[in-house]
């Protein structure tokens, strides 16, 4: 069959290149066309397949021009209905025609209808099987693509990637027979049965591509091992053991856990690629810290980047008060830096002078060169894009002793990611866990209140700050206006000032200069203010043990993630903290489950996988916009399992049947390795 320019680009818009790629276009659903049923069977819900005589036929002109006629049978009658139609359709439907008629009955006002139905002549051949309804984009009809599908079908390549003895251990059907039987369904399937995808048909293909992904995300590590790193082995251990003097506490059994799979992998000649876990407060900073100081007492630069100025400035506190009193060095570089500090701190770190920078995405520029990189300290990770992360990476390839030198890289987040997602996206990364709170913290107490009856806080703020304690009250996101955000923030501020009378009341927001921003922190810090508003600015990572009590306004806006991030604030000491959620009525069904989520548990990982039920793993991960699809046909939530067994077979295929690698990676990854690999 010959396609049209137009019809090309369409296909090509669907990723429809080779006869490999349409024959893996699998159906959405199927319609039965196999059977007719009685008129008078047909349930409202229902895609059904009638046959009965036209009794009536015309056109209406009120309440709109519509064509309706009406089927009828021994058993009863059927409307149909067209809101737009053509001559032909109007002639279809003639008084006393016989008719074979499908579509999707619903409850109309004179009894069952179907609107657009699709109708032929009585009497024809029933299909033979069901008929699949596949993905497709506008302009290009399902018998053009069904037509081109069953001519890749017939050249395209279907023999099996995997062995005999293989399948039959996982217990797979063949390759061929599953993709044949999800094209052409054999008789004795039932559209049901495909729809749920647990047919072996389908089996075999969330098995496929499973195991594909798995097998690309271990060559993409066997790739990275295959790259240099500096060797990170300190000469003596004085500066970390000073460190540890320093710390005004003792590690946490989880911490120095951590801590020996961090500094036993700076200590060989392969690039770490390692995410740090831990929910917020478990005390990931000071991991870094140590990290750092291994690195440097090897000789090494150290750069810790954090996706904000606020989360870097306190990155750039807690390093200096540990690591300044040993002889480090440290660098502070953001963008709002003046010229002359810039080129200052620029110079220091191509010298090698600095041995530590702390700072934001001014660090990736490419003025910024570092004299000898040994490793890369990000914080919060997911918040910075991929490019962001590529163009860090390669720094650590501008050291003057050779160019193919890859810094290690320690990655930390205190978004749990769970299991089977860091099973499947995060194959490359290891990951290590802090499992554990420090000792002492009491569970937040997170309470719900009606935005009516937000006057009730005013006593409890201030018996809070009445205690020695503070309070963190969270400004409303306003998606639709940065503009409009900030003025609520000031509002807010205002009107907290007046109410609070007495208290020291402060604001901080995004809009801010970086140096009132800071000053602003520092006075919250210190205990000058007692009530701080703030935008999300204070999201991520902001650590006041003081503080106790945080107010968070029109919570039903926030999304899980970020409300756990931001009620993490509170309960980093040893006070019973409380997080109120304010929230405004009426809330959607979403909002509800977040809010209801929040009101249940404060176990982050918990929180994660309510999250990504709700989100779903595209959006959870921020990958939505690469465009690209994540899996097309297996779903993390309910193929765990075969997860685990494909993750299995991948190890053992690895380590013994490359040739197998290559055909199923052929047959399934190609020109998506670069995504999986980010
Ligand atoms: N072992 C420990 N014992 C007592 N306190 C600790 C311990 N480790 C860290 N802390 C303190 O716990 C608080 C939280 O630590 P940190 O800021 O590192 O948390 P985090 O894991 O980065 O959390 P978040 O993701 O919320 O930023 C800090 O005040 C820190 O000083």
């Amino acid at each position: 069959m010959a396609t049209s320019s137009a019809t090309e680009r369409r296909l090509q818009r669907l990723g429809l290149h080779t006869p490999q790629d349409y024959i893996v276009h699998l159906p959405l659903r199927y319609e039965d066309e196999t059977q007719l049923v009685p008129i008078g069977s047909a349930q409202p819900g229902q895609s059904v397949q009638v046959e009965g005589a036209v009794l009536h036929s015309e056109v209406q002109l009120r309440p709109r021009r519509q064509l309706v006629a009406v089927v009828g049978d021994d058993t009863g009658r059927l409307s149909l209905r067209w809101l737009h139609f053509y001559p032909s359709q109007q002639k279809q439907v003639f008084k006393g025609r016989l008719v074979r008629v499908r579509g999707e009955v619903r409850a109309g006002f004179n009894g069952p209808e179907i609107v657009h139905p699709r109708v032929a002549a009585a009497g024809g051949a029933l299909a033979a099987a069901l008929t699949p309804v596949y993905p497709t984009t506008e302009g290009l009809s399902q018998p053009t693509l069904r037509k081109l599908i069953d001519r890749a079908l017939e050249s395209a390549d279907l023999s099996d990637t995997l062995p005999d003895d293989i399948r039959d251990r996982f217990g797979l059907v063949p390759f061929a027979q599953a993709i044949r039987a999800l094209h052409h369904p054999p008789a004795n399937v039932s559209a049901a049965d495909l729809l749920e995808r647990e047919h072996p048909a389908w089996r075999r293909i969330k098995f496929d591509e499973l195991l594909a992904q798995q097998l690309s995300l271990a060559r993409a590590r066997a790739q990275r091992l295959s790259q240099r790193a500096p060797l990170l082995k300190p000469q003596n251990t004085l500066l970390l053991k000073a460190l540890h003097a320093r710390l005004p506490f003792a590690l946490t059994a989880a911490q120095r856990r951590v801590v020996d799979e961090i500094l036993a992998d700076l200590q060989r000649a392969h690039p770490m690629h390692r995410l740090l876990q831990g929910d917020v407060g478990s005390g990931k900073t000071v991991v870094a810290a140590i990290a750092a100081a291994h690195a440097i007492a090897a000789g090494a630069q150290v750069a810790i980047m954090a996706p904000t100025e606020i989360l870097a400035e306190q990155h750039l506190h807690k390093m200096v008060d540990w690591l300044a009193p040993l002889g480090v060095n440290t660098v502070w570089l953001t963008g709002s830096l003046t010229q002359k500090t810039r080129r200052d701190a620029s110079q220091a770190i191509q010298s090698g002078q600095a041995q530590l920078v702390v700072g934001t995405q001014a660090l990736i520029q490419d003025k910024v060169a570092f004299a000898n990189l040994g490793l890369i300290i990000l914080d919060e990770q997911h918040r910075f894009g991929v490019g962001q992360r590529l163009a860090l990476s390669k720094k650590g390839e501008l050291g003057p002793d050779t160019d193919t030198v890859i810094p290690h890289q320690l990655n930390m987040s205190a978004t749990p990611i769970p299991r089977t997602l860091a099973m499947t996206f995060f194959a490359d990364l290891d990951v290590s866990v802090i499992d554990e709170l420090p000792p002492g913290r009491q569970q937040v107490v997170t309470k719900l209140l009606a935005d009516t009856r937000r006057h009730e806080l005013t006593a409890h703020i201030g018996a809070e700050v009445a205690r020695g304690r503070q309070v963190y009250w969270v400004c409303p996101l306003v998606e639709e206006s940065e503009a409009l955000q900030l003025q609520t923030a000031v509002d807010t501020h205002q009107q907290l000032s007046e109410i609070l009378a007495g208290m020291a009341v402060g604001l901080v927001h995004g809009r801010m200069k970086p140096a009132e921003k800071a000053q602003v922190m520092d006075d919250f810090r210190a205990g000058r203010i007692q009530v701080l508003v703030a935008t999300t600015v204070i999201e991520v990572g902001v650590d006041v043990p003081n503080a106790s009590l945080m107010v968070i306004e029109h919570a039903e806006r926030f999304g899980l993630a970020q409300l756990h991030q931001l009620r993490g604030r509170v309960g980093r000491g040893s006070a019973q903290s409380v997080c109120v959620l304010l929230y405004q009525n009426p809330l959607s069904a979403i909002a509800r489950q977040r809010l209801r989520a929040m009101y249940e548990t404060t176990d982050g990982f918990e929180i994660a996988r309510r999250d990504l039920d709700l989100r779903g793993p595209g959006e959870f991960l921020g990958v939505r916009q690469s465009g690209a699809q994540i899996l097309r046909f297996a779903s993390l939530e309910t193929d765990a399992a075969l997860v685990e067994q494909a993750q299995q077979l991948a190890a053992e295929l690895l380590a013994a049947q490359p040739e197998t690698v290559d055909r199923h990676l052929g047959r399934w990854m190609r020109g998506k390795q670069d995504f999986l690999r980010t």
